[in-house]
């Protein structure tokens, strides 16, 4: 068996902390930092911001969404963003989203986990809103294959709420999702393993409690379900507050950056994201 994701994350973690930078490549973005509005803007932005996370960061995660949306000649910037990046030391998580019925997902799975992916990355985002049974053979797939999987739980946006928190026989969707996380990788992930490799989705700008979801904050010791939260900075909820906003489960978290260090353009990018650690130093401490 290849090293699970698990173990991979836990080791990016000792190595270089907890913070994930985003590569979102938004149009407003690429005018503020002087770059075009086209796919040479996007590659010189996409390659920047990988450039600036080596050995300042152990994550990234490029937004599918904004090389997508320069169509095919866009998604040739990722594949090459994505080979250049498994050169290092990095590990990716394509934020994708993809959610599908079971025979489709496959398909998706090809794509970003499989052997032959032309998006070579660590792991994925995906959507349980099919039914979590319909990521079956994504779950399977990935740990043969020792890769991550993130499934949306409660997602930062305040319309998930209303999806979100909605009931099945007394237990929110959120807390569903989150205890199928936690049971699954308590039976897949090897020994005393620190991290599971499948995580959840858990926006840093929610209110845990109220998507029924409290237990998170007592945390996991071993077999974990890493917890993917995106919602610092440009959404409001601040690093330095971790503790605060997930307990005990803290140390679980990867804490995802986009704007508010993306922002700062290229010459400002590594300050801005040394001041994010230090901030969130702050927030575990
Ligand atoms: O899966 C995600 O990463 C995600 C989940 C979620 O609940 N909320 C959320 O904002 N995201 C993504 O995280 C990034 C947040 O960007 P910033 O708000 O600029 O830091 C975007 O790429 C979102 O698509």
């Amino acid at each position: 068996m290849p090293i699970s994701f698990g173990t991979k994350l836990a080791d990016s973690f000792a190595k270089y902390g907890q913070l994930c930078v985003g590569i979102d490549p938004h149009s407003a973005l690429l005018n503020q930092w002087g770059l075009e509005d086209d796919v040479n803007g996007l590659e010189k932005f996409a390659n920047a911001v990988l450039d600036s996370a080596v050995s300042r960061v152990g994550i990234i995660k490029p937004q599918v969404s904004f090389f997508e949306r320069h169509g095919s000649k866009g998604f040739v910037v990722l594949e090459r963003l994505a080979a250049r990046a498994a050169e290092t030391d990095l590990l990716v998580i394509m934020d994708a989203k993809r959610g599908d019925i079971g025979t489709t997902m496959d398909a998706y799975f090809d794509a970003w986990l499989g052997k032959n992916a032309p998006f070579i990355c660590d792991a994925l985002t995906v959507s349980p809103y099919l039914g979590f049974g319909s990521l079956k053979d994504t779950l399977s797939g990935s740990a043969e294959r020792g890769k991550g999987v993130f499934v949306l739980a409660a997602t930062s946006n305040p319309e998930g709420a209303s999806v979100q928190r909605a009931t099945i026989g007394g237990t929110t969707l959120a807390k569903s999702i989150w205890e199928s996380l936690a049971e699954i990788n308590a039976v897949t992930a090897s020994g005393n393993a620190r991290f599971g490799s499948f995580g959840a989705v858990l926006g840093a700008t929610l209110n845990l409690q109220s998507f029924g979801l409290g237990q998170v904050m007592a945390g996991q010791p071993n077999a974990a379900t890493p917890i993917l939260a995106p919602g610092f900075g440009a959404q409001g909820a601040e690093l330095s507050a971790s503790k605060q906003l997930f307990g005990e489960a803290a140390s679980q978290v990867i804490h995802s950056v986009s704007r508010s260090v993306l922002q700062a353009g290229e010459s400002g990018l590594a300050k801005a994201i040394d001041s994010a650690k230090a901030e969130l130093a702050i927030g575990l401490g």
